[in-house]
């Protein structure tokens, strides 16, 4: 039985942990493992190959994905999902693991309605945004990446009496710039899910200045769309230098934490149980220390929230 892999969507370190292990567990389970290079638009333009152990020898320690990933406008198109469906008939391949995020897995869910080919979403994404999972596979590379930048800024600053406004990732979900901010000492958060009191926050620093603090940093996430705002705003209102640092898709990269590793290897093991005892429409999740699959329809009916606990720590930081 043919059963393949893709990654889609934005990239993320993690996936190449679970390339290999899908790869190996296949083999085990006497599945002939596919890759499919490029996303949906390697599975539309038919770059599938037949998988062996050498072709994921190493790739362990690597971010990214080995198999590249894609944004594809065409696969809304049902005459290309008519074509992806034939290469994958030609292959003899019936089921798809697919790591991404959750619009990639309503592009599965789609092509799985038209076509009956099973699939299994394996959530991959730094954005730690998909409705029903606590943990999204390269969310942990990221906060590394984040907090190994932030660490180094926090040098700088202290040696020259300025303000660093740092810019995260991760669109509409403050997820990462939150985690960053609890875990790297941050004096400011900005994050979609909380709003902010600039007034409050000049009070604060201008009595803290005077109380004799020299340096601050703060962490300001993309979707708030307001990281060179707040750096003039912290010159020209608080009165201290200050100089912004967008990490951008530095985030995206570095070689996967242990902790992604060993999702990943969670993560594809599930995948592949679920699709081979009959589950047509699962995406792994991770709730509770618990990992199984549910179905993308209760995946994309709900949004993701960020834990309570967390947002009223952040509460402070916006104040
Ligand atoms: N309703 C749909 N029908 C057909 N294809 C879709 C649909 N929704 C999404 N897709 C396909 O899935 C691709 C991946 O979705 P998207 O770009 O939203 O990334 P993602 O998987 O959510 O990952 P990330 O969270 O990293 O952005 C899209 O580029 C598109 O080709
Ligand atoms: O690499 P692209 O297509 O510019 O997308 C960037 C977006 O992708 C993500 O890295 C992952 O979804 C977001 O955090 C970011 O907004």
């Amino acid at each position: 039985m043919g059963i393949a892999i893709m990654t889609s969507g934005g990239d993320c370190a993690g996936m190449n942990p679970g390339i290999k292990r899908f790869v190996e567990y296949s083999i085990e389970k006497g599945l002939k493992p596919y890759l499919i290079c490029d996303g949906l638009e390697g599975l539309i333009d038919n770059r599938i190959q037949p998988a062996t152990h050498a072709d994921v020898a190493g790739i362990i320690t690597k971010g990214g994905s080995v198999l590249r990933s894609s944004r594809s406008a065409r696969f809304f198109e049902p005459e290309y999902r008519q074509q992806a469906y034939d290469n994958l008939k030609a292959h003899g391949i019936d089921m798809l693991v697919v790591l991404g995020g959750d619009g990639s897995f309503r592009a599965l869910d789609v092509f799985y309605r038209e076509f009956g080919i099973a699939f299994c979403g394996i959530p991959a994404t730094i954005d730690n945004d998909i409705f029903g999972t606590d943990y999204c596979l390269g969310v942990d590379t990221a906060l590394n990446v984040i907090r190994q930048a932030t660490d180094q800024i926090r040098d700088t600053a202290s040696s020259s009496r300025r303000a660093f406004v740092i810019e995260t990732m991760g669109r509409d979900c403050g997820y990462l710039a939150l985690v960053s901010a609890l875990t790297s000492g941050a004096e400011i958060c900005l994050i979609p899910e909380l709003p902010y009191d600039l007034d409050s926050l000049k009070k604060r620093f201008q009595a803290e200045i005077a109380d004799g603090r020299t340096y601050m940093i703060a962490i300001v996430s993309e979707g708030v769309d307001f990281a060179p705002q707040l750096t003039r705003w912290l010159e020209e209102e608080v009165g201290m230098e200050a100089r912004l640092t967008v990490l951008g898709h530095t985030q995206r990269g570095g070689s996967p934490t242990v902790l992604d590793r060993l999702r990943a290897f969670e993560f594809v093991t599930i995948a592949i149980d679920a699709l081979v005892t009959g589950s047509n429409d699962g995406v792994v999740f991770y709730k509770n220390c618990q990992m199984a699959t549910r179905s993308i329809s209760e995946v994309v009916s709900g949004r993701s929230e960020i834990s309570p606990v967390y947002l009223e720590e952040g509460r402070k930081l916006t104040r």
